[in-house]
């Protein structure tokens, strides 16, 4: 039954009736069977598999055994087998000639092939016993000899051992064709590593295939920091300005804004010497907003907020979306516990940091996070972790009074009811109606009782309720923190949105203010908050409320961050500002944020603020206040006018000086220098102090001449007067010593 080996010669095959007949050939046994010799030449898999299959010993030895003897080579004892490993290392020493062994009249090397040395050094690495190593020699410099040789196949007896251990091993040979031996070569190691892989993949546990792919990756990144290297060194040489018709891909693009980065690094050497700085600087912008999508007014924001290399990384680290990470609810459950239940759901995950101990970052999933048993159970709660650090912050404590004066959809405010474990009472107000049903919703999830929800314009609260031990404001902003999670935020926002954003939270703030009560026994803290990078939504805010109320900035209590900002472009905030904290996507891994504490000393609200702040209020429908931050940044045109207002001196002395005229007399205030003898002034002008932190030591105080009912008409002129000459002698000091 079944087909017949056709031992003799047949030329072509017939075709029979059945699909199997019209495939299969007849089955042919080596020629060796039959008359001791066999033409076919291996296939490089086959080449492949006997080579690795007796690195990895799965032969056994009398098979390879049965090689060596078939190969006619008198290798069958051990010491034989020595004699060919020395020779193998005398022949690596070039010591011997490289056939001078026993099998030098079939084994002719001239050169070694890469498989060769690859093969030789992977073995020489491992612990496979030497007899091994030195048949695997044996056999590839078979192959190397045979193939570099050109030998003749038909003739050649040890092609033929080699087939026969290939029958040997049992491995199907029916994808090997002839179009597969000339395509033998054995150059590229690379396709060589990936038939391994392949083959190897099988074999491997996850964690070994995981451990493929990493150093796969690392031999990527070797790769490109060496492309890295070869073009630092390319744009050693001058780069060329694109003209204006050429056409760009976004590759090149991107080759371009690195290129330009680097000649802005070191432009003395590295310009063109006919383009100046801007024109570098423009062409980077231009390429940079349509590399990443950028509108031309948000770019020239993160171009005044970040040096060159660092604004690439910001934008780079704004593409990718942050690790999704979660918060126990210590209501419910114990972090451990919690990780352990998702664990065995199958979520990889780990602690978010040192710095919490409720957050956990998860890495994969194989379930939704939003929909498991655990979170319908309130054990946690989606949650990025820079929103943990306001709370953190804030440090509520048990029983006592908190606002959270912008809370929806709840996140923080369930994380502080957690913290004072369900004592004292929260306050969750929104003024978005749907949004506080999501705070209702998360509450009752998350078994939070000791809870208010509301829904008041947060400006309006304290006329509602005061009194607070402490207060969180994690004010609406622009949200250019969280740019991978809302990448609409590139081309949205404009100088109007900024602007809009900021008066809004300074009036939240001053509000926020209003209602933490300065006697508090445990508090009276404010924690002002935002997902927003830019120095207008936050230093700029924390500067005009402590103008504006007596609080100061304490310590956040968060030990890592970068510091917030003292000096931004030409302005100048309060020195303590640099207790408030900066979280950036590319510095730590975690959404833009930007979080400060204030404490009130005082509930007395200073009273020459009020009409600042009323005028602030009118400032929401788009006009624009004095100190509006956009209108010093953005136009360049009233900040000159301004300055040829008021500035009269600067720096030299460390006095600063400032009078402002706006039009007619009437209408003139002026701030004067409060100086030990000017007691005119000490007097009659006790309105509200400057902080500005340009003061140094000196005071300045306010005079409204127009409003201030209580001093007369003479004392107004005469401080007005007295005014003026110290202003003319200070000109005249200054000027004396800028001639020196
Ligand atoms: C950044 S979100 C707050 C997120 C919240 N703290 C949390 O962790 O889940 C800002 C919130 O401020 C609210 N909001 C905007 N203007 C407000 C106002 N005038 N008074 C009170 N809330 C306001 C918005 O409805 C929005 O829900």
């Amino acid at each position: 039954m079944g087909r017949k080996a056709q031992f003799a010669e047949v030329s072509k095959q017939k075709p029979g009736h059945g699909k199997k007949t019209k495939k299969q050939k007849d089955p042919v046994f080596p020629k060796l069977l039959v008359n001791g010799q066999d033409n076919k030449k291996l296939s490089r898999r086959q080449k492949q598999r006997l080579a690795k299959a007796i690195k990895k010993g799965r032969r056994s030895l009398s098979n390879v055994e049965d090689i060596v003897n078939t190969n006619a080579v008198n290798e069958s004892s051990s010491n034989d087998n020595l004699t060919v490993l020395k020779n193998r290392k005398k022949r690596k020493s070039g010591d011997i000639n490289d056939t001078l062994d026993e099998n030098s009249s079939w084994l002719k090397l001239k050169k070694k092939s890469s498989l060769n040395k690859k093969v030789k050094s992977s073995v020489d690495s491992s612990t496979f016993d030497e007899w091994n190593v030195s048949t695997i020699d044996t056999i590839e410099d078979t192959i190397n000899s045979t193939e570099e040789n050109g030998i003749d196949d038909s003739n050649d007896e040890e092609t033929f051992k080699i087939s026969n251990l290939n029958e040997i091993d049992g491995e199907d040979d029916s994808d090997d064709d002839g179009s597969d031996n000339e395509k033998d070569e054995f150059s590229s190691d690379v396709s060589e590593e990936n038939i391994d892989e392949q083959n190897d993949d099988e074999d491997l546990l996850p964690i070994e295939k995981e451990n493929r792919v990493l150093k796969k990756q690392k031999k990527q990144e070797q790769k490109d920091a060496q492309a890295e290297l070869q073009l630092n060194i390319d744009q050693q040489e001058v780069f060329q300005f694109p003209s204006e018709e050429s056409v760009a891909t976004l590759q090149d693009v991107q080759q371009r804004m690195r290129e330009v980065v680097v000649v802005l690094s070191n432009f003395n050497k590295l310009r063109d010497g006919i383009h100046s700085r801007k024109d570098y600087i423009d062409l980077l912008k231009k390429d940079i907003c349509t590399y990443y999508s950028y509108n031309d007014f948000l770019m020239d924001k993160f171009m005044q907020l970040f040096p060159l290399s660092e604004l690439l990384e910001f934008l780079e680290a704004s593409e990718v979306q942050r690790p999704l990470t979660i918060r126990t609810n210590t209501l419910k459950t114990r972090r451990r516990d919690l990780a352990q239940a998702l664990i065995n759901r199958g979520v990889n995950l780990d602690p978010v940091g040192k710095w919490s101990k409720v957050g956990l970052v998860v890495y994969s999933s194989q379930i939704p996070l939003g929909a498991t048993p655990e979170y319908l159970a309130g054990h946690y709660i989606i949650q990025g972790a820079s929103s943990l650090l306001p709370v953190m912050a804030l440090a509520p404590q048990e029983n006592e009074r908190i606002l959270d004066m912008c809370a929806a959809p709840g996140g923080k405010a369930s994380h502080i009811s957690a913290i004072i474990k369900n004592t004292g009472i929260l306050f969750a107000n929104d003024a978005n109606k749907d949004r506080v049903k999501a705070v209702v919703g998360n509450f009752h999830r998350l078994g939070i009782v000791n809870s208010v929800i509301c829904n008041y314009d947060g400006r309006k609260f304290p006329e509602v309720l005061k009194g607070f031990d402490r207060v969180l404001l994690d004010a609406p902003c622009t949200g250019t923190g969280v740019i991978a999670k809302d990448p609409s935020v590139k081309t949205s926002k404009d100088e109007q949105d900024i602007q809009r954003c900021f008066n809004l939270q300074r009036q939240l703030l001053l509000a926020a203010i209003d209602c933490a009560n300065a006697k508090s026994t445990t508090g009276s803290y404010i924690v002002y908050s935002t997902c927003s990078v830019l120095p207008e939504e936050n230093e700029w805010v924390i500067d005009f409320a402590l103008k504006k109320r007596n609080v100061k900035l304490v310590d956040t209590g968060l030990d890592f961050g970068t510091e917030g900002f003292v000096h931004y472009r030409q302005h100048r905030f309060h020195p303590s500002l640099k207790l408030t904290r900066r979280f950036y996507p590319h510095t730590h891994n975690m959404d833009g944020f930007f979080v400060a504490k204030l404490k009130k000393f005082s509930n007395v609200i200073p009273k020459t603020s009020t009409e600042e702040e009323n005028d602030a209020e009118d400032t929401i429908n788009n006009e624009r206040t004095q100190d509006s931050p956009t209108n010093e940044i953005n136009n360049k045109e009233p900040i000159k006018k301004q300055m040829k207002e008021i500035s009269i001196t600067k720096k030299q002395d460390n006095i600063k000086l400032n009078l402002f005229k706006n039009g007619s007399k009437t209408e003139t205030t002026s701030l004067a220098l409060n100086d030990k003898d000017n007691k005119l002034k000490n007097k009659t002008l006790n309105k509200s102090v400057i902080n500005s932190p340009s003061n140094k030591g000196h005071s300045l105080k306010k005079i409204n001449t127009n409003k201030s009912k209580s001093f007369s008409k003479d004392v107004e002129q005469k401080a007005i007067q007295k005014l003026k000459k110290n202003i003319a002698t200070k000109k005249k000091k200054i000027g004396t010593l800028k001639k020196k």
